[in-house]
């Protein structure tokens, strides 16, 4: 029965917040915290036992000798119990930093492995909620939370047994009113819990309104919305205000009510102490000291109920970062390593079919495709048709659950996929860039390398060195978020540099060209071939006469390829492609082959 009662108890602490985020990493320091408090929480009981004394003495023989003895003691007790209080700070409240710092990071590198799924699952201000507000609860749990509930533990452990052994008489009615405590808290504390989620929860939401507005600021503006924005953020954060509000009602009765007990106690001690000290039950000294260690008692009461609220709170936000993390990732081989594998560049699509969401359409349906190493192919087609996808699917940006895409000869999802992701360089349509310096957005990812040149004749590759040249700064000018301070074209330009920069052996390009003009998307794409011959170069893009003199172009209709060959070839079909042609010709005022 205690060996299954033990069980349980070891199971329940291995699965607390404080054992998962603290005790299992940073044991040692847990316990030099722990004995720390311990050792401030003995000395503790001595400074009331020799006010006992010296008041004793006074109203006894008046010893001075005796009385500066026990004043001395008292300065040694409390000098050393704050040389203790400053080591248990360290351990207990330091730690909890770092375990929030491990916490985050470890949440973050398990987002990285996510696919786009995930990302539309939660959204980026409710993620970016749990990696801050969440992660400030759990550490506010970790570390105050658990200090102050070992150290009231302590308190309720060390001092009853004294102030029985002082006069089990008065400990009796004083005592009386302590089992109110426990239950109260229990009590407050489940409404503590469901309202805490609530507030988390709408935080998240008033996170990610705020961070759509900003991020989509001119769009807000050009559609002249600012009004609808405010008014829709207005109503998600008045919501937010009256739910903290909600939840500082429980949070705030909970202190006064154990206070107030408390209290009470300590009236019932004047009343009933006084007069059995009149009557020579005890002495003064004694109702000193008992009236001490009651005093004593109110700090772990109040620190009872707040700690209660912090590891409620702490465990409600861990609840919401086990949510995130137990989410498989679609992608489980990564690796750390740095080193490079070279691939030839063949490529093949087996059967592939993909959907998005179970129970969806499919989007691809029996892709077979296969392209030679070296080989330049532009795959072309109507609007959502299911290029992007496609494409995705080889740095497994996607994963090819129905089917296989080899590369080389390989399965890509038995490859590793940080060694694959190296070897492919991926423009996505939308340019996105980090608020950097321009060097460091083209050197992307590359950290280490040698800028200078190497930087110059990227951006010379992809058109772009006049235009850095004429910024102020050059290279060194800085990209404001998102890169906010370059054009369309240039954004698009800057990422195909990016791409470039890590010598790729398969370059993508998923229409990233659309803002460039017809001459520089020549220039850009004889540079590819001529800088990069023997890379196998996949290309999608709306604007035909640009991919001519492409190996192969593929055409793509509702998920399927409908159309394969030369220019000429399915020129000569007229199909699909001679069809866009033509509607492009017209449209551009170009002349056929
Ligand atoms: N993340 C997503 N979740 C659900 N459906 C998606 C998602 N992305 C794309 N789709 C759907 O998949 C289909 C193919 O989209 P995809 O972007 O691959 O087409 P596309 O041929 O590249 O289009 P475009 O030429 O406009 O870039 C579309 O019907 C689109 O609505």
């Amino acid at each position: 029965m205690l060996i299954r009662f033990m069980k349980k108890l070891k199971t329940l602490w291995q699965r607390s917040i404080v054992y998962r985020v603290f005790v299992k990493k940073y044991r040692r320091y847990f316990i030099i915290g722990a004995i720390s408090l311990i050792t401030v929480d003995i000395i503790n009981i001595f400074p009331p036992l020799i006010i006992k004394k010296t008041i004793d003495m006074l109203s006894g023989d008046s010893n001075m000798r005796g009385i500066a003895y026990y004043i001395g003691l008292f300065l040694l007790a409390t000098f050393f119990q704050g040389a203790c209080r400053y080591v248990w700070r360290i351990y207990f409240i330091g730690t909890s930093f770092r375990c929030e710092h491990d916490l985050r990071m470890a949440f973050f590198k398990h987002i990285e492995t996510q696919s786009q799924r995930f990302f539309q699952k939660y959204k980026t201000g409710d993620l970016m909620s749990r990696a801050t507000n969440d992660m400030n609860a759990i550490r506010m749990a970790v570390g105050p939370g658990l200090l102050i509930g070992l150290d009231a533990l302590l308190y309720f452990i060390v001092i009853p047994p004294i102030i029985i052994w002082l006069s089990p008489k008065l400990s009796l009615f004083t005592c009386i009113l302590m089992p109110l405590t426990p239950f109260i808290a229990y009590k407050i504390r489940n409404v503590i819990d469901r309202q805490f989620c609530s507030v988390q929860e709408q935080f998240s939401r008033v996170s990610e309104k705020v961070r759509e507005s900003i991020s989509g600021i001119r769009v807000v503006k050009s559609f002249n919305i600012s009004q609808q924005e405010e008014a829709a953020l207005r109503e998600l954060s008045e919501d937010f205000v009256k739910k903290n509000l909600k939840l500082a009602i429980p949070q705030s009765l909970l202190g006064p009510a154990f206070e107030y007990i408390t209290y009470l106690g300590i009236i019932m001690l004047l009343c009933i102490g006084g007069r059995m000290v009149i009557q020579g039950d005890i002495t003064l000294g004694t109702l000193v000291a008992f009236q001490s260690y009651i005093s004593m008692m109110i700090w772990p009461m109040t620190a009872v109920g707040w700690c209660v609220s912090l590891l409620q709170r702490g465990n409600a936000s861990m609840k919401r970062i086990d949510e995130v993390m137990e989410e498989k990732p679609e992608i489980d081989k990564h690796s750390v390593t740095s080193k490079k594998v070279t691939l030839k560049g063949d490529i093949e699509f087996r059967d592939v079919h993909f959907q998005y969401y179970k129970q969806d359409k499919w989007i691809l349906k029996g892709i077979h495709l296969k392209i030679r190493a070296g080989q330049r192919v532009a795959i072309v087609g109507s609007i959502g048709s299911g290029k992007t996808t496609l494409l995705s699917l080889l740095p497994r940006i996607l994963s090819v659950k129905d089917g296989t895409v080899f590369i080389d000869g390989m399965d890509i999802n038995a490859m590793d996929v940080t060694l694959l992701r190296r070897c492919i360089g991926f423009v996505p349509q939308e340019a996105f860039l980090f608020s950097e310096r321009i060097a460091d957005a083209i050197l992307f990812g590359n950290a280490g390398e040698e800028t200078g040149e190497k930087v110059r004749e990227l951006a010379r590759m992809v058109k772009l060195e006049a235009e850095i040249q004429k910024l102020p700064e050059q290279y060194e000018s800085y990209l404001g978020e998102r890169g906010v301070n370059l054009s369309g074209g240039q954004k698009q330009r800057l990422t195909i540099a990016r791409a470039l920069a890590v010598n790729p052996d398969i370059i993508i390009m998923d229409d990233c060209l659309s803002a460039v003009d017809v001459q520089g998307e020549h220039f850009i794409l004889h540079n590819i071939a001529t800088k990069f011959p023997g890379k196998t170069l996949i290309i999608v893009t709306h604007r035909l006469p640009a991919i001519r003199d492409f190996d192969v172009i593929v055409v793509m209709k509702e998920g399927m390829i409908v159309e394969k060959g030369t220019h000429a070839e399915l020129i000569k079909m007229n199909g699909e492609y001679s069809a866009l042609y033509r509607k492009e010709e017209l449209e551009e005022g170009i002349e056929i082959l």
